[in-house]
């Protein structure tokens, strides 16, 4: 088992990543809670529930709320019946909630955390190679329907709980969707990293050490940035590389059409074009395309809206008096934030769609 301690002004967690780790849960509490609700979905509690409960001695109350599977659960409705659950329960500021399952159950069920009675503890025990990104650093939102995690907080879980060992009960969809985050961190901090996620054949038929290898990275690098500006006022921002137009694509196309590293996959591509009008510099973009076609990545959206996904990606929240600020890429592991204007995103927009079925 690796452990990996986040650090930041305020507070200090551990991440444990190991394999069948989710057995020994409550050796990795902080204290002791006597009340506990765990929070998941409709498919992990079929596979993992059970395992979770079981750990804890039969005098904790544990409860269990299970919301549909998938990203219409990061919703108002979602949140406030899990509220509600919470009252019922009488849980209170010595409670627990778990958050069992990817990065919907575990932004939704922090964003509860954050929230009921102005915050209680919640540990983040994540199911999905994406949830390697949104189990640390305490990002929590719910979804609006004009925008991505627009209701939201920085709200620290008191640890991560990472059991790999679930990982293999993964559908191919969300391999994928989990590699388009380890390969914005490899594209946000060194080329090694980056080559060596690209280098593998295709992602579907990785080993577990080298899987294992690749979220422990991954991990460090989110952990460097988070340590450093918690809240996102300057280079936390290098951690949204892909995600002003990933995430407007989410909202246009539906929430659920696409997944979310299906998205941002595109928009780290988009990113790199802009990048290389701006700067005049020439990005791994080809090679990333390349990859991403060859791990069959969505690339043809039919009908796109041009002018609307750039309204879309004016709500992103690093938006400045009405300005879109994209995170750009000079080089790997050298970024920039820079406001671009919407004519110029217009025009590129247009032709990147065109050239991401072509190429
Ligand atoms: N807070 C952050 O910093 C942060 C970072 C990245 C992404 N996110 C958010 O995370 C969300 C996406 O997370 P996700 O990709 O984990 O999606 P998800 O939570 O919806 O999980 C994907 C699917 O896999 C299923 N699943 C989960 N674990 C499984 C397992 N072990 N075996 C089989 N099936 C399993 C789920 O039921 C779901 O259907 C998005 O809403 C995104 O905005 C947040
Ligand atoms: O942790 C961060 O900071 C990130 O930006 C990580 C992203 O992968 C993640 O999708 C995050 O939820 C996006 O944040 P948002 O502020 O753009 O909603
Ligand atoms: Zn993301």
């Amino acid at each position: 088992m690796n452990s990996i301690t986040i650090e930041t002004n305020t507070n200090q967690y551990d991440v444990h990543i190991g394999e069948k780790i989710r057995h020994k849960l409550p050796s990795f509490l902080p204290k002791d809670y006597q009340t506990i609700m765990i929070v998941t979905d409709s498919s992990v509690a079929n596979l993992y529930l059970e395992d979770v409960k079981e750990a804890f001695p039969s005098e904790q109350r544990v409860f269990t709320s299970i919301v549909p599977a998938g990203e219409v659960s990061k919703s108002k409705d979602a949140y406030f019946d899990l509220i509600t659950d919470c009252i019922q329960r009488q849980l209170d500021r010595h409670s627990l909630i778990i958050a069992l399952g990817g990065g919907v159950v575990g932004d939704l069920a922090g964003f509860v955390a954050a929230t009921y009675m102005r915050g209680i503890d919640y540990v983040q025990v994540p199911t999905t190679i994406l949830a390697h990104d949104s189990s640390v650093g305490g990002k929590v939102a719910i979804n609006h329907p004009e925008g991505k995690n627009l209701i939201g907080s920085f709200y620290p879980p008191v640890a991560v709980i990472y059991d790999v060992e679930t990982l293999y009960t993964l559908p191919e969809q969300e391999i994928r969707s989990g590699y388009a985050e380890v390969v914005k961190h490899g594209l946000i901090s060194d080329e090694a990293y980056f080559e060596s996620v690209l280098s593998q054949g295709g992602i579907h038929k990785l080993s577990n050490s080298i899987l294992t290898e690749h979220l422990l990275k991954g991990i460090k690098v989110k952990a460097e940035i988070v340590e450093k500006d918690e809240k996102e006022h300057g280079i936390r921002q290098y951690l949204n590389f892909g995600h002003t137009l990933g995430h407007a694509l989410e909202a246009e196309l539906g929430y659920g059409r696409i997944t979310h590293g299906e998205a941002v996959a595109v928009g780290m591509l988009f990113a790199m074009k802009v990048s290389e009008v701006v700067f005049g510099n020439t990005s791994p973009i080809n090679k990333l395309h390349g990859w991403l076609k060859k791990n069959r990545y969505p690339m043809e959206f039919q009908d796109i809206d041009t002018v609307r996904l750039v309204n879309r990606m004016k709500i992103d929240k690093k938006s400045k008096n009405q300005q879109i600020q994209m995170v750009l890429l000079k080089k790997i592991g050298q970024l920039e934030v820079r406001e671009v204007n919407d004519e110029l995103l217009l025009k590129i927009v247009k032709d990147f769609f065109r050239e991401l079925v072509m190429n």
